[in-house]
């Protein structure tokens, strides 16, 4: 792999207009990284004749790429591990003939937990399986010898993924309910009893014939039992947030339990007993999964912005990257890994959790066009993307005309696309319940209506930002201006320079046109991301937005 920092002999030497540049890091009060610092010469003026590494990691050649697969949706279904089944077996020993029974019992079923890790990144691995079924419990064995358990399944998640249950199915729920329905009669349908309609539950010694078994008396079938496991299960319906790491996997469904062995069944009447239960039926369960949190930095750009190179830059994605529109068409999310490799991690960030942190994650998010919230260009399925990071970094092309319309505009799409994401929610939040109380033949024949609010409860226009919802504009943000290396772009930078100072003294409308705001300082950060150039002073930004 090329060195992180290229620096090519003739090009870019006077790059990333360092008087500028050294003022803001003067002003940024988040040094936390001192000896992090990206080389670059002092000289001012612009460069004339860029030229890039061919073929390098920044400018792939097209056989470079990897597919990018990615998926913030996944739907799947959970097979808790059925039980084992009980055994037949009686002891067998010289001078003893009949010897007693010594059945063991069947195995549980493995069961099934969800674990939010940091690392996963997108659900397509899961959407992808579609189906994850714990193992079935071993059945029992002589000498009273129970059965294995069934292997466990560890579902693997990124933090920030939303779970719902579409679908329960719970034979045992089931079977408790029919018995609860027929607790009261005294027979079944074929009159022999409500519990011995289950034949299909017992399990025969092999050398019983048709006959016996039709003719066979069988006790009363044991309770459908649950695994005392079952207690710690996450309640159902399931509906779970998971916000942060967990150190612990929880459980969604508990392995059925395994049949009973014979030496249940033991009476005076029937000491030898030659039946058996089968083990119960593991529950299934389909999920499914929405990322929330796609990542911690997302890069919102107009097309052809240069959001997958600097992607590329600051990280080992393999994202596509072509000097056309839409090349990206879903996220690519990569890993900026802060490690200085001495073991030590390079910064003195933390996560939630107060851990040192070592990382964080940057999703280069398909490109913006005008009307995207009118859902041009898929702009929905791409804004959507937005509200899922924390903090947001406008991808500015210095080379493509005035960066601050270039901003304006993206952040008309993003405020645009949040206002629509508000009217949504409201018109979920008012449910609008109509009434005709016909209270007399009179009043039924002049139809009278009446249209009942009940709480309007949520963000509603006037307060869009309302407590529970999410908001964009609420976010921490800042700019990189790229394409940094191109003659004539120092002024287009410079203006969108003293635009965000105007916004940050309050003498500019925010972009956003929303007054709750994210109020801190807005930093521009100038980078060639083709040349990998500036990239660090981005890591030293995200890392101190991150720790706010
Ligand atoms: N000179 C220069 N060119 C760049 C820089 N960054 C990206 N490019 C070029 O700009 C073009 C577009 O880059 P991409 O990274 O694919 O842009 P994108 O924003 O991901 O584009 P979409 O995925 O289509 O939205 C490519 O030809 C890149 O080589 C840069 O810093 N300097
Ligand atoms: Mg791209």
């Amino acid at each position: 792999m090329p060195p992180r920092c290229p620096t090519l002999p003739g090009t870019l030497t006077p790059f990333l207009y360092p008087f500028l540049f050294s003022h803001a890091a003067k002003r940024a009060s988040r040094p936390l990284f001192s000896q992090f610092q990206c080389r670059h010469d002092s000289s001012t003026s612009e460069p004339s004749q860029p030229t890039y590494e061919e073929g390098s990691h920044l400018n792939p050649p097209p056989d470079e790429y990897s597919r990018s697969v990615f998926s913030d949706k996944a739907t799947v279904t959970l097979f808790a591990g059925s039980g084992g089944h009980g055994c037949i077996s009686f002891l067998r020993e010289k001078y003893i003939e009949k010897g007693p029974p010594n059945g063991g019992n069947g195995g549980s079923g493995g069961n099934v937990y969800i674990q939010a890790v940091r690392g996963e990144t997108s659900l397509h691995k899961l959407g992808r399986r579609n189906i994850l079924k714990a193992g079935r419990g071993k059945n029992g064995q002589g000498k009273t010898r129970g059965g294995e358990r069934g292997d466990d399944v560890v579902i693997q998640v990124p933090v920030g993924t939303v779970v719902r249950e579409i679908e329960r199915v719970d034979p045992v729920a089931i079977e408790e309910q029919r018995m609860k329905l027929e607790a009261g009669k005294e027979d079944g349908v074929d009159g022999n009893g409500p519990w011995k309609l289950s034949r299909d539950k017992w399990l025969l010694y092999p050398a019983v014939t048709p006959e016996d078994v039709a003719t066979a008396e069988f006790p009363s079938l044991p309770r459908a039992r649950r695994s005392t496991l079952a207690m710690a299960q996450v309640k159902a319906p399931i509906s779970l947030d998971l916000s942060a790491p967990m150190e612990r996997p929880t459980l969604l469904a508990a392995g059925a339990v395994g049949g009973l062995g014979n030496p249940h069944f033991v009476t005076k009447a029937v000491p030898r007993p030659k039946f058996a239960t089968k083990g119960e039926e593991g529950m299934r369960i389909t999920l499914e999964l929405e990322l929330k949190l796609l990542a911690d930095v997302g890069l919102v750009g107009l097309p052809n912005a240069g959001k997958s190179t600097l992607l590329r830059a600051m990280s080992k994605s393999r994202a596509r990257v072509g000097d056309w529109a839409f090349t990206t068409l879903q996220p690519n999310v990569g890993t900026v890994v802060l490690d200085d490799h001495n073991g030590r991690p390079k910064s003195q960030a933390f996560y939630e959790t107060g851990e040192p942190r070592t990382n964080y994650t940057i999703a280069d998010i398909p490109g913006l066009v005008e009307d995207a919230h009118l859902d041009r260009g898929l702009g929905i399925s791409f804004l959507r993307h937005v509200e899922r990071a924390r903090v947001l970094a406008f991808v500015i092309d210095l080379n493509a005309g005035d960066a601050v319309q270039a901003l304006k505009a993206l952040w008309k799409e993003v405020g645009e696309y949040e206002r629509m994401k508000i009217q949504e929610e409201k018109e979920k939040a008012d449910p609008i319940v109509e009434w005709s109380p016909f209270r007399s033949a009179q009043d039924a024949l002049d139809n009278r209506q009446e249209t009942i609010v009940i709480n309007p409860i949520g963000p509603t226009l006037d307060n869009p930002l309302a407590p529970q919802m999410p908001s964009i504009a609420g976010k921490p943000w800042f700019v990189v201006a790229t394409k940094a290396d191109l003659p004539g772009t120092r002024e287009n930078f410079e203006a969108l320079k003293a635009y965000l100072e105007d916004v940050g003294q309050g003498i500019c409308e925010h972009p956003s046109g929303q007054t709750k705001v994210w109020e801190e300082e807005v930093e521009a950060i100038p980078v060639s991301a083709i040349n990998g150039h500036g990239t660090e002073k981005i890591t030293e930004w995200v890392i101190g937005l991150l720790d706010d």
